[in-house]
């Protein structure tokens, strides 16, 4: 997309999303998930083309226009926990102006309830208190994580994606969040997490969704991905062993440039299973797209 460079970034995507569910989108970095994220609220730069049907509460969202997204659906039907939350805090605005301002928006809580609604909107995503006065370049990288993800989860929106939500928190916080974020899903709405870390997906997903090279290869019951059976992709079983609690071997090689993408699979180069077949993209088919899919049943 620039310097006249057309970059596929993702293609072929295509999944649902229940009430009440979780997926979690997991793959290297670059290979297309804030893009999708950003596909589907109308996010992309004006250059973007994008091409397919974003369904939601019977509303399709890649036709909307401007203005009926901005008005009706980012925040109150689809929130969004961006993944620099830095760049998307008002700067010249404190955190507590600008929790008060999205509480009375999605909520109507005004007047002497706006406190104690922007105290708890704030304690959601474990914001201190004696931080709301700042203003967002005077909060570290996980201080402006917590204020975003604050923010996002003020309209309880159907659908809230979170993209890479855990980034710059210590433990103890990645997994106060992750439950904060599961709750959103089992009050009934839908949860789409983008995520490096396999150990909060494992934590937190119904299904994962493993991206490559701006392909979905797999889409898995999280169970089965992360315990028994295991993934069936190489590229998904690979993501798995490079865990330093798993087997800690990295996958060799690097990803594609998304401009000079082979014709057929493009995990091929990097796998070592790929075989004369693999000069022929495989399709996603019941989950999978790979000719030589592991089978752990009988491996
Ligand atoms: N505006 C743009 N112009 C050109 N290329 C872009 C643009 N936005 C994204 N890309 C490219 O699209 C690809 C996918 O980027 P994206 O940010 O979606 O990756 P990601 O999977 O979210 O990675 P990360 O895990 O690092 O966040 C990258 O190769 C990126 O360079
Ligand atoms: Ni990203």
């Amino acid at each position: 997309m620039s310097g006249g460079r057309t970059v596929a970034a993702v293609r072929d995507v295509s999944f649902t999303l229940a009430a009440g569910q979780c997926l979690a989108l997991v793959g290297e970095s670059g290979c297309g998930k804030s893009v999708l994220a950003s596909a589907l609220l109308g996010l992309l730069p004006g250059n973007a083309q994008v091409r397919g049907a974003v369904h939601t509460d019977g509303r399709e969202l890649l036709a909307a226009d401007e203005d009926v997204l901005a008005r009706e659906v980012r925040g109150r039907r689809i929130g969004l926990i961006p993944q620099s939350p830095a760049g998307h805090l008002t700067p010249v605005r404190t955190v507590r102006s600008q929790l008060a301002e999205t509480v009375r928006e999605l909520t109507g809580v005004r007047g002497s309830g706006l406190p104690d609604a922007v105290a708890a909107a704030a304690a959601r995503a474990a914001f201190p208190s004696d931080h709301l006065d700042r203003y967002p370049h005077e909060l570290s990288g996980g201080l402006a994580q917590r204020a975003a993800t604050a923010l996002a989860l003020v309209g309880d929106a159907p659908l809230l994606i979170a993209d890479e939500p855990t980034t710059g928190l210590d433990r103890e916080l990645v997994d106060r969040t992750v439950d904060e974020l599961r709750r959103h899903a089992d009050d009934g709405r839908g949860l789409l997490v983008i995520t490096h870390d396999l150990s909060a997906a494992a934590r937190i997903a119904d299904r994962v969704a493993v991206m490559y090279a701006g392909r979905v290869v797999e889409l898995a019951d999280a169970k089965g991905f992360f315990g028994s059976p295991g993934p069936r992709h190489p590229y998904a079983a690979g993501l798995l062993a490079a865990l330093p609690e798993r087997e800690f071997t990295p996958i060799p090689g690097m990803p594609p440039e998304l401009d000079a993408l082979p014709e057929g699979c493009a995990f091929a180069p990097r796998c070592g299973r790929a075989s004369a077949a693999c000069a022929r993209r495989p399709e996603l088919t019941d989950g999978l797209a790979c000719h030589h899919a592991l089978d752990p049943a009988h491996a």
